[in-house]
């Protein structure tokens, strides 16, 4: 089987989804000299089967704002894989949300979570509603509409979602409580939820404190630490404040945060009560990165990112195609030596060979965030044991799983010269395990 070959067909049969094509382009690039290597691959035709979600679910979300209006929006859920385990992913709210994005992050999501080692499927879903500038109670009855629709398709043994972008611990709350009521059952059908109803401690920490352990296992592994190392993080949403806490308990310092605005660059790094700070700016009140520097006087550039301060690590945490080529080769001359994504595909294919050729660490976002999915899973085991584990025990479980994922991607990824490639590690070591999975059930 050749790239070319198979990316013509796939393009053909999925036209104008260019992060779709990104995304399955790069796996497939991995994949497909292992499964030529492979032929009983070919023969059940896994990389076509893979590439094609089981179920993709479309409706339409109609409430009432603040004044009385009518609104509109569409409501998406990919169901992706169940080969391993229920569908398992994200919701996503925000303008940008369309059938590429949300497909390209439920193929993703695939790999991810096979990663984990828990027996969790792939799923993504969301709405292009903007909760920038709406009320606590339109987001409500955003959620309840959304929710009234959704729950035909999810449950705790079928599909079980969670937060990304524009979701976090309100929303899912309203999702829950709706769920409840329509369902008259208290059951695990989402994970995120509060600590008082279900939630799991360490989920909302654990994407950004599953990422700096990612990274501290890479440089561990070429003798190195993240103590004393200065990082910049991009993004000021819940995996950029988590992966800034843990890189501070680690001994780094973190000079940058940002929004799609601009970025704050604070010279003398962020401290507790900074961080606290933003916390409650972009969680809670859901304000600008920008009030940062008026508060703590430190330098904000307007419109850009954070790729062009001096730094030895870089984590992108915000959203995808976020860093490109021009931006790693900055880093690089800058004196970067490592980059764990945060969030999903944040850096373009041409950022990645930019980092591969120069031989950096480079942690693709499969690996480096499934620290989030992986805390879900283990809220799932709670709630279905009726358990509640404490922080430290839950922690504990994730630095395992995070160890867990760097020791397969060193298992498959290691290239000439003894160099890791994390990216073709963990696609290989995920898409084995999903791969078999498919192989043992037959034509399916
Ligand atoms: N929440 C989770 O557990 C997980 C999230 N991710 C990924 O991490 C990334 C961030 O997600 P969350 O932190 O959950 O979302 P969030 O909604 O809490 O934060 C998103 C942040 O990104 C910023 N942002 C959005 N678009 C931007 C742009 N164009 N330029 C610069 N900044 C921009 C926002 O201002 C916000 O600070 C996404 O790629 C998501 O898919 C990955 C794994 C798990
Ligand atoms: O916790 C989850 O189920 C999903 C997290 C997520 O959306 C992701 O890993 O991108």
């Amino acid at each position: 089987m050749e790239l070319s070959q198979f990316m013509e067909g796939f393009v053909k049969r999925n036209p104008g989804e260019p992060e779709f094509y990104q995304a399955v382009q790069e796996v497939a690039a991995s994949v497909i000299p292992y499964i030529n290597d492979h032929p009983k691959y070919i023969k059940a035709r896994i990389l076509e089967r893979l590439s094609e979600p089981d179920r993709i679910i479309i409706f339409r979300v109609c409430w009432e704002d603040d004044r009385g209006k009518y609104r509109v929006n569409r409501g998406y859920r990919v169901q992706h894989s169940n080969a391993i385990g229920p569908y398992k992913g994200g919701l996503r709210f925000h303008p940008s949300v369309n059938l590429s994005v949300l497909k390209f992050l439920a193929f993703e999501q695939t790999f991810k979570n096979s990663l984990t080692t828990l027996p969790m499927g792939s799923a993504k879903g969301g709405s292009n509603f903007d909760p920038k500038g709406k009320s606590e109670r339109e987001i409500m009855r955003f959620c309840q509409a959304f929710m009234t629709e959704l729950c035909k398709h999810i449950g705790n043994n079928i599909d079980i979602p969670a937060g990304d972008i524009g979701v976090g611990t309100r929303e899912i709350s309203f999702l829950f409580g709706q769920w409840k009521r329509l369902r008259n059952e208290f059951t695990g059908a989402l994970t995120g939820k509060g600590l008082e109803f279900g939630g799991s401690h360490i989920r909302k920490e654990a994407t950004g404190y599953g990422c700096a352990y990612f990274m501290e296992s890479m440089l561990k592994h070429r003798g190195d630490t993240i103590k004393g190392k200065t990082c910049v993080v991009s993004g000021a949403g819940n995996v950029a404040v988590f992966t800034a806490e843990k890189l501070m308990d680690l001994g780094a310092k973190v000079v940058t945060l940002s929004d799609s605005s601009g970025t704050i660059y604070d010279k003398d790094g962020l401290n507790e009560e900074k961080l606290e700070f933003v916390k409650d700016l972009k969680l809670f009140k859901k304000g600008r990165i920008a009030e940062y520097s008026d508060k703590f006087d430190c330098e904000y550039h307007e419109g850009k990112k954070p790729w062009g301060v001096k730094c030895d690590l870089a984590f992108p945490c915000a959203t995808e195609n976020e860093l490109f080529q021009d931006d790693a080769k900055e880093l690089i001359k800058n004196g970067c030596i490592a980059v764990a994504e945060g969030a999903n595909m944040p850096c373009t294919p041409e950022a990645i060979r930019v980092f591969q050729e120069e031989r950096m660490l480079y942690a693709p976002g499969k690996a480096s965030n499934a620290g989030g999915v992986a805390v879900s899973g283990l809220e799932m085991t709670q709630n279905t044991t009726y358990m509640a584990w404490s922080g430290e025990d839950v922690d504990l479980l994730l630095k395992g799983i995070m160890a867990d994922i760097h020791q397969q991607c060193i298992d498959y990824g290691v290239v000439d010269g003894g160099y890791i490639d994390y990216a073709k590690g963990a696609n290989l070591a995920g898409f084995k395990k999903v791969a078999d999975a498919m192989m043992a059930y037959g034509v399916l």
